[in-house]
């Protein structure tokens, strides 16, 4: 069967053509604010590929207003403000808090008057004493390892219009959940939340955390490149944590350096690679669209799920 029969395949110049983005000028302060989140991202990808990529989510988000106006007056009540949900699914190290963070800020702006959150599920992992109490400290970021149920529950809280709802948050430089620094949610227009179980099936609940998103993007490259992102990520761990002690990735930025690539080569030939392949790539085909990446971040593809 062709497993991409639901999806329609566009290639950049076809699905900038859609949304030719002279109509939407971006401010230095607009082009400073996306540099700032990466100094390599480039502006031709912001405007030949996320424009029209928040627009198409602009399109859907007001349909979905519409909606819930016209349910609320089927339910003869009056409407009320119910946070629209995107959830953005991928590798670890693809690019999804980054690509998460740039949506953001042209959703805002797009919607000056809508507030949007981020926030990411890894803050839902539990925590390392409870992975390495259940001997799981290497499943980090495979489906046993996070609290579905908590997650779940978040989601609820947020969906039913919670006015503050409070998510755990996670630090890469910590390498731990931080349980004394929680994000708190007030009640935003839209909310993206991004993670690499976002479209994962629950293992034991009736209900999905996918019910919960009114749209879905899945970041897909090929696992050789995205080991290279991940060990190019490793490096800037590394440079951040050489003069603090602190930091989980300190005693491997004062050793040999050559040694403590091998070590992140392993951890991800031994863990995340093989996450991907069982756990994360086959969430893809549940996505709205897929976003295929090249070498050097370069979306070269965009697949729209029919219908
Ligand atoms: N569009 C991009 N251009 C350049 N570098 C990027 C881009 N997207 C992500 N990166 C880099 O790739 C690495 C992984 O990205 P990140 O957003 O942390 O991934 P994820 O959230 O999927 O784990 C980071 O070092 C990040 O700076
Ligand atoms: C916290 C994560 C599960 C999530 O990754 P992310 O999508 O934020 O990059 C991952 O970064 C991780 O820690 N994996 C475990 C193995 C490792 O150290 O890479």
């Amino acid at each position: 069967m062709d497993e991409w029969m639901n999806y329609e395949q566009f290639d950049r110049q076809t699905w900038h053509s859609f949304f030719p983005t002279d109509t939407v000028r971006l401010t230095q302060g607009n082009l400073d604010e996306i540099k700032s989140l990466n100094d390599r991202i480039s502006i031709e990808d912001v405007q030949d590929v996320y424009l029209p990529l928040v627009k198409l989510i602009q399109l859907r988000y007001q349909n979905f207003l519409e909606w819930q106006m016209q349910k609320a007056n089927f339910l003869q009540r009056s409407t009320m403000r119910v946070p629209y949900i995107i959830g953005i699914a991928g590798s670890v190290a693809v690019g999804k808090s980054t690509i998460a963070r740039l949506i953001s800020i042209l959703l805002n702006k797009m919607l000056p008057d809508k507030r949007v959150e981020l926030m990411t599920t890894d803050g839902f992992l539990y925590p390392n004493a409870e992975l390495e109490r259940r001997n799981i400290m290497d499943r980090k970021g495979f489906p046993e390892s996070y609290d579905m149920e908590k997650l779940l529950k978040f989601l609820n809280d947020v969906k039913a219009g919670e006015p503050i709802v409070k998510a755990p948050t996670y630090s890469h430089q910590v390498y731990d959940v931080q349980l004394d620094k929680p994000l708190t949610i007030d009640h935003p227009d839209i909310l993206i939340v991004e993670g690499i179980n976002t479209l994962q099936l629950p293992s034991n609940q009736q209900l999905y955390i996918s019910d919960y998103f009114d749209w879905s993007l899945y970041v897909d490259a090929n696992p050789d490149l995205i080991e290279h992102w991940y060990l190019q990520r490793f490096g800037m761990l590394l440079d951040t944590a050489f003069t603090d002690p602190s930091n989980y990735y300190y005693p491997y930025s004062q050793g040999d350096r050559k040694e403590a690539f091998k070590m992140a080569k392993d951890v991800w030939q031994r863990v995340d690679l093989p996450n991907l392949r069982e756990f994360i790539l086959p969430t893809k085909l549940r996505a709205d669209v897929i976003l295929h990446k090249t070498t050097g971040h370069l979306v070269d593809h965009l697949y729209l799920r029919r219908g």
